[in-house]
């Protein structure tokens, strides 16, 4: 079977036109942490819906109280104290205060509220009077109907990440089942007759073997950008077993990934079961290293990865290709899809030839004194784990030209950005 390489962009294309929505539901709230809004939501109500003291004091007409001043202090009668959560049944009269505690409802004639510093022994509970030692504004420390959000307003677009701040918006309005994206199930088999699983004792792992590290990898990476990844057992390179697998697994998940057997081996089967179970592939083979091999098919609405087994380029393909796949399938729009691209000066050099292929290198993006650098020092071989630690990013080295330290570079950020080393 041959197909023509591809190039990096036309491949990420590819994959985006053949997502489809995993659809939508609804979620408990306290669920909804990390998934997408399904729906525009707009405010069913003012926030706050009636006007609000800010703080603890006194409920005042501010024009009783104009001249008032430490020396020559204006005493107001007060009718009656309202707590958070009760509403006052009095109506203010000249000269008359409510003692008022922050959060509750200002009762009606009042238009501004003095705190408890600004009177004289006004702390003390069941006064019948305070002095006032100070004018006081209209409107002060009130926080009035619809000030922070009106009825209508739109709250929450479609496509917005939930998170602590728009769950407690959620929570202030009362939506209690959220309209989401449901996140796409990803079925993850690793292959190869020289994997062990991971939990195997240094005993069981004899010469030739190795645990299985990818499927955690890419598990990992599957939960972190909002789908919700199954381990199946890794399966030996046995052509009938694999196709069992996969058959198996296109049943129960919106998206199946192999790790391993993509390349030319005599092992390696994944791209012929593939095309033999009827997955009709899209690419094999992208102009980038590593993870040239990678490979990527469609079966009715399943989607299906093949990455390269070498653990960097595992991680590489499935930065490149998987990722958008399910953020895109989880309702991710725009420039939410990819990894999040930036711009960063190099340090160091890549020390390596041009190449028809685009790089990706394993880099350190910081920020020093306002600007972006990139490290790239390390071991960028596609066995080369190490490396994986102490980097948050993807350096890309397109075909045409390669940049020399302190050149701008595109990065793709998978990481949070450091401080300078
Ligand atoms: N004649 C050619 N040979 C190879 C080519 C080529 O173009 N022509 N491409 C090379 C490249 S590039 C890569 S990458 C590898 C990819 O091969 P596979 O994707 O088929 O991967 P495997 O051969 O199965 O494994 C490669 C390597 O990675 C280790 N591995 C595999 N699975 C796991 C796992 N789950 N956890 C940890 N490590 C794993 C495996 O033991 C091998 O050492 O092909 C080149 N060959
Ligand atoms: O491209 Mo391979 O992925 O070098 O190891």
């Amino acid at each position: 079977m041959n197909q023509r390489p591809i190039f990096i962009d036309e491949a990420v294309q590819m994959i985006l036109q053949h997502v489809c929505s995993a659809g939508a539901h609804l979620l408990n709230l306290p669920e909804t942490e990390g998934h997408i809004l399904a729906e525009d939501l707009y405010a069913s109500t003012d926030v706050p819906h009636f006007s609000k003291s800010m703080m603890d004091g006194f409920a005042i007409r501010s024009e009783d109280v104009q001249d008032a001043s430490f020396s020559s202090p204006v005493t107001l009668k007060v009718i009656d104290e309202v707590m958070a959560g009760e509403v006052s049944s009095c109506r203010l009269q000249p000269g008359e205060a409510i003692r008022i505690m922050t959060g509750a409802p200002i009762p009606a004639g009042a238009d501004a509220v003095c705190r408890f510093e600004q009177t004289r022994d006004g702390f003390k509970q069941n006064i019948r009077e305070v002095a006032i030692l100070t004018p006081v504004r209209a409107g002060e420390s009130i926080s009035f109907c619809g000030e922070d959000i009106q009825k209508g307003q739109l709250l929450l677009s479609e496509g917005s990440q939930i998170g602590p701040s728009e769950a407690s918006i959620l929570a202030t309005f009362g939506i209690a089942d959220v309209p989401v994206f449901k996140k796409p199930r990803v079925g993850i088999v690793s292959t190869g007759s020289e994997l062990v699983d991971y939990r195997s004792t240094a005993e069981e792992v004899s010469d030739g073997k190795l645990r299985n590290s990818n499927s955690i990898l890419v598990s990992q990476l599957i939960q972190q950008h909002g789908g919700i990844p199954r381990i199946y057992p890794y399966v030996s390179d046995d052509p009938e077993a694999l196709q069992e697998r996969l058959r198996s697994m296109l049943e129960r998940e919106d998206i199946v990934v192999f790790t391993g057997g993509v390349s030319v081996g005599d092992k390696d089967y994944i791209p012929h079961i593939c095309r033999e179970t009827g997955v009709d592939i899209k690419f094999w083979k992208v102009m980038i290293r590593p993870g040239q091999p990678a490979m990527f098919g469609v079966f009715g609405k399943r989607l299906v990865f093949g990455l390269s087994g070498n653990p960097a380029a595992c991680f590489i393909n499935a930065l490149l290709f998987l990722v958008p796949a399910i953020r895109a399938m989880n309702g991710r729009k725009g420039d939410q899809v990819t990894l999040p691209a930036l711009t960063a000066r190099l340090i160091g050099d890549v020390g390596q030839k041009p190449v028809k292929h685009t790089r990706f290198l394993r880099g350190n993006v910081f920020l020093d004194e306002g600007q972006l650098f990139v490290d790239i020092q390390r071991a960028q071989s596609s066995a080369i784990m190490s490396s994986f630690l102490g980097t948050n990013c993807l350096v890309r080295i397109d075909s045409d030209h390669i940049p020399k330290h302190g050149e701008l570079v595109s990065i793709y950020q998978y990481g949070l950005i450091g401080k300078p080393v």
